[in-house]
Parts: C-alpha cells; sequence; structure tokens
C-alpha cells in the first residue's frame, strides 16, 4: 500500500530524514516517536509532498507519489489529509466552513471564497461533524471552541477529503489529557470504522502504545525501531531517545500524569530525556 524505499531528505549539512525504508502493507494505525528533531515531522510532510524529498521513493498502491505536479500533485494530496498540532483553522469562519474547506483540492478556491458549496456537501459535512460529536458546535466560529473540539473539526475537514491516510503531525501535544484522549480515540475510531491508514507523530510512548498497531521510532533521522507496542521495551525506547540507563518504562505509562505537567507542551530533548529519567 505505502511504501518507503531509501527516503532521504536534506537540509543544507543536516540530515532530517535519513534513507527511510518501511512499508505498510495494509489499513493501519502507526505511530511515529522520537526526540525532538528526529526527523517525524519531515517524514510526514513528504507523504503528502508538503516536503520534497531529497532521494528515494515513495509508492503508494505501486506508484511513486514524490514526481508528482499539478493536478496529479493535488489529487495525491486529497487521499491523504494531514491535521496538526495548532489544528490549523480559519479561527473566525464557523465551523462547517472548515470543515467544507476539506474539498479545497476538489471544488477550488472559488467556492471556498464565496461560500458557494453544493447542499449535497454542507449535508455531509454536518453528518461528519454529528459523527464525532459536535455537530451542535455547526454554526460557531472555530474560535469560539475548545482545542480538543476545533481538532475534532480539523479531523472532520481531513473526513470531508474521504483520504486512504490521514496523517497527524503532534495532533494532540497542545491539548489537556482529557481532549487528548478523545482525539486520539476519534483516531483509533476512523481507522477502525473506515479502514483508513492513520499515521500520527507522537510524543509519548504511552499514547502509541495504546492506540497503534505498529511503532516506528526515529532517532537522527534514521528509523531505529519498527515493531509492534509490545516490542517497546525500555531498551527500544533507550535506543530511540538517547537516554541513558536510569530509563524506567513506568515512567512513560501515565500519559495523563505527564500532559498533566505544565511543560508537557514543550517540545525539546530536555523534555524527553526527563520524561525518561523520572
Ligand atoms: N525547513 C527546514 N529547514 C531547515 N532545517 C529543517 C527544516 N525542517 C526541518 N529541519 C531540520 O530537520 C531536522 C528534523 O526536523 P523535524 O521537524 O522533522 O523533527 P521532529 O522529529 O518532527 O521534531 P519535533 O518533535 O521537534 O517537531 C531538524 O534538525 C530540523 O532542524
Amino acid at each position: 500500500m505505502l511504501s518507503f524505499q531509501n527516503v532521504t531528505r536534506v537540509f543544507g549539512q543536516s540530515t532530517a530524514v535519513d534513507h527511510a525504508t518501511f512499508d505498510i502493507d495494509r489499513p493501519m494505525m502507526v505511530g511515529i516517536i522520537g526526540a525532538s528533531g528526529a526527523g517525524k515531522s519531515t517524514l510526514l510532510r513528504m507523504i503528502n509532498r508538503l516536503t520534497d524529498a531529497s532521494d528515494g521513493r515513495i509508492l503508494f498502491e505501486g506508484q511513486d507519489i514524490l514526481p508528482l505536479k499539478g493536478a496529479d500533485k493535488r489529487r495525491w494530496q486529497s487521499q491523504c489529509a494531514m491535521i496538526f498540532q495548532q489544528f490549523n483553522l480559519v479561527p473566525r469562519v464557523d465551523v462547517v466552513s472548515n470543515v467544507l474547506h476539506g474539498l479545497l483540492n476538489r471544488r477550488g478556491l472559488g467556492a471556498t471564497i464565496f461560500n458557494l458549496w453544493p447542499r449535497e456537501d454542507i449535508s455531509r459535512a454536518i453528518a461528519i461533524l454529528d459523527r464525532l460529536g459536535i455537530a451542535e458546535q455547526a454554526a460557531k466560529r472555530a474560535e469560539a471552541l475548545s482545542g480538543g473540539q476545533q481538532q475534532r473539526v480539523a479531523i472532520a475537514r481531513a473526513l470531508m477529503q474521504d483520504p486512504k491516510i490521514i496523517l497527524a503531525d503532534e495532533p494532540i501535544a497542545s491539548l489537556d489529557p482529557m481532549n487528548a484522549q478523545i482525539v486520539m480515540r476519534t483516531l483509533r475510531q476512523i481507522h477502525e470504522e473506515d479502514g483508513r491508514t492513520v499515521i500520527a507523530n507522537l510524543h509519548t510512548l504511552d499514547t502509541a502504545r495504546r492506540y497503534c498497531d505498529r511503532v516506528i521510532g526515529m532517532r537522527k533521522g534514521r528509523i531505529v525501531f519498527d515493531g509492534v507496542p509490545e516490542l517497546l521495551t525500555p531498551a527500544a525506547a533507550r535506543e530511540i531517545y538517547g537516554a541513558g540507563h536510569d530509563f524506567s518504562e513506568a515512567a512513560t505509562s501515565t500519559e495523563i500524569d505527564a500532559l498533566d505537567r505544565p511543560e508537557a507542551a514543550m517540545r525539546d530533548d530536555a523534555y524527553a530525556a526527563r520524561l525518561l529519567a523520572d
């Protein structure tokens, strides 16, 4: 289905992703973990062509998606929707319109600017919001919603594209523990019920363990772990995070406690090291 073959991305002197090679041969939920700067975002962004690869091939159902241009590239991008840590909604615009923006690649800019959406698109947007439990927010401005609700709107916008793959770049890093769980459960539900592949960059090992079928661990651009969560032993975690021997798996088994800490939103090596060393 999705095949990475020696995919590399170089920025100047630094190699953000170094010969990444792996196959996803059936719909699954994949968590990508690693310290800040390990290359997780770059890996994800190369899939939907927000970032170009320097070398290698990414095949989707046999076709290399890296050389795609123009309409072909847009078609591919509509098959792999992305959600972001900061939701990337239009804050002053109502929720339904934000969801309808998921159709931008298909309906064009005119429909978006003039808010000219066919009735069936609007009905579908509301049905998706209903599925995600936020239909009653449909008429509100996006900025009036809580973070967790805004991320669900972003997921609804992604679903509007009817994508085969959902790419989630730190989807819960800005959320409180309760909303983080709701968003992760929503992503899991979308995978299980719709058969879509979800690939999510995650900050806590425990979230990857709890929600993902497979975990890919990156360190300094290289994939150093690829397996089922059960194989994510303390030794494997040390390898991924470069942590010391005082690493304790128990320290990462309380995702909610970890997210509860005020510094949980920090995205740096010190945070990962502290988490592992606690
Ligand atoms: N546009 C860019 N220009 C230059 N360097 C970049 C660019 N994007 C990423 N990098 C570098 O590539 C490396 C990998 O960055 P990336 O954002 O992919 O890591 P990450 O694992 O997602 O980190 P984080 O968890 O902090 O988001 C880093 O050294 C980063 O500085």
